[in-house]
């Protein structure tokens, strides 16, 4: 089987301080975190900010200019920054740091869909923040918003005027075929780093039949143009990244996706999460890739 390409997402911005302690939220933590990830295997690391002194997701280029030098002076990691944001920022919001910072790669959410966090809020009983307990309940009534107008206007100022190459996340079958839409219009070109989203309340149930269908469609839409990598929301992390490394994809983890290091167990760092993945991929037979084997086979700018 070929080489293996791990991912680190490491703060995300759907987890809150009161569902972990570990979570890295200040500079210091997130450079520690991404660091780490790296040492242990992680050739891209993909990469929100929050505000320091709250915790609360943060699209401020200010707060991500805090740690992205850092990490790039002292790790070749491929840096990775979302243009997801998070799902109550505007577009202008979403895309203000990854213009400033001009990374190799970006994130690219495949379309406009529920993204229900709630639920989580209901095992929370003690809150650090005021902000919290509303922006998790208030879920219940949020949509991330990316038509094909923002993914145009995003595919155009992050790809062809910045060189960035992406991450298409992709939360369901119809995500593919939006790819294909973009690639049809000569927007994006092979190969297709495609990034299959499970376990959103909003996008495609966290099942193996599901990651099976999407690898179906994503062979007949891109044939070999394209390679898949799998992240899956909580406790479906292990399974279905170790699913997706048995079929020759790749793997996503980390605290932005998964607190969890074992059941009922929080991982203390992103690390812990990546030294994980790697002993299950190796014994699998994969072999993973360093920063430089990764910016060979996504073409990225270096
Ligand atoms: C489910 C993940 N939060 C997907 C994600 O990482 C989206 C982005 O940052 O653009
Ligand atoms: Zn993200």
């Amino acid at each position: 089987m070929s080489k293996i390409l791990i991912t680190c997402a490491i703060t995300g911005s759907i987890h809150t301080p009161s569902m972990s302690p570990y979570l890295p939220v200040t500079a210091d933590e997130i450079t520690e975190h991404a660091l780490g990830a790296a040492e242990a295997g992680a050739a891209i690391l993909h990469l929100h900010a929050r505000d320091p002194a709250t915790g609360q997701p943060s699209a401020a280029p200010e707060h991500f200019m805090a740690f992205l030098p850092r990490i790039k002076q002292a790790s070749d990691a491929v840096l990775n920054i979302s243009t997801g944001g998070s799902a109550v920022m505007t577009l202008d919001d979403r895309l203000a740091a990854p213009k400033r910072a001009e990374p190799e790669m970006c994130s690219l959410n495949m379309g406009t869909m529920n993204f229900a966090l709630y639920p989580a809020a209901e095992r929370i009983t003690e809150w650090k923040h005021d902000w919290e307990k509303p922006f998790l309940e208030n879920s219940d009534d949020l949509v991330f918003k990316n038509t094909p107008r923002d993914m145009t206007r995003i595919l155009t100022e992050m790809g062809v005027e910045r060189g960035a190459r992406f991450e298409f996340e992709c939360y369901d079958v119809s995500h593919l075929y939006m790819l294909r839409h973009f690639a049809d219009r000569g927007l994006v070109k092979p190969p297709f780093f495609i990034q299959f989203v499970f376990g959103v309340l909003g996008g495609i149930g966290p099942d193996p039949e599901n990651l099976m269908h999407m690898k179906l469609i994503a062979d007949k839409l891109f044939g070999d143009n394209y390679m898949f990598s799998v992240l899956a929301a909580g406790r479906h992390q292990t399974p279905l990244v170790t699913m997706s490394a048995a079929m020759g994809g790749h793997v996503r983890v980390g605290l932005e996706d998964s607190l969890m290091i074992a059941r009922g167990q929080l991982a203390k760092t992103n690390a812990e999460q990546v030294v994980k993945i790697r002993r299950i991929v190796e014994d699998l037979g994969r072999e993973v890739v360093d920063a430089t084997e990764a910016r060979a086979m996504l073409g990225l700018k270096g």
